[in-house]
């Protein structure tokens, strides 16, 4: 199953420097697997914001939630989930 996620990134403006580093580079490994895997199809930075929208493929909302959960810097993330159907008029057969 495929969904669209967005993703907004709020860390504390005072959160120490080095803490927020580790927490980025530990988020980058988490994602970098997961889209070797297939899980994380899809990642693009929103223009001018700390935000990312991206598109992943999961065996059901379960799974999703365990993958969305796991993030890093999930503590300080406003996500929001959209299912996707395949659309009748696509000619990607991977679409789905
Ligand atoms: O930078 C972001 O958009 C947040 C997060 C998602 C993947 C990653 O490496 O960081």
């Amino acid at each position: 199953m495929l969904y669209h996620v967005a993703m907004t990134v709020n860390l504390p403006a005072d959160m120490d420097p080095a803490v927020a580093a580790q927490i980025k580079a530990e988020e980058k490994a988490y994602s970098q697997a997961l889209q070797k895997e297939g899980v994380w199809r899809h990642i693009w930075r929103v223009s001018g914001l700390y935000e990312n929208v991206s598109i992943f493929d999961c065996r059901d909302h379960e799974h999703l939630h365990e993958v969305l959960m796991g993030l890093p810097l999930y503590p300080y993330m406003d996500i929001s989930v959209t299912p996707l159907n395949r659309h009748p008029s696509s000619i990607h057969p991977g679409d789905q």
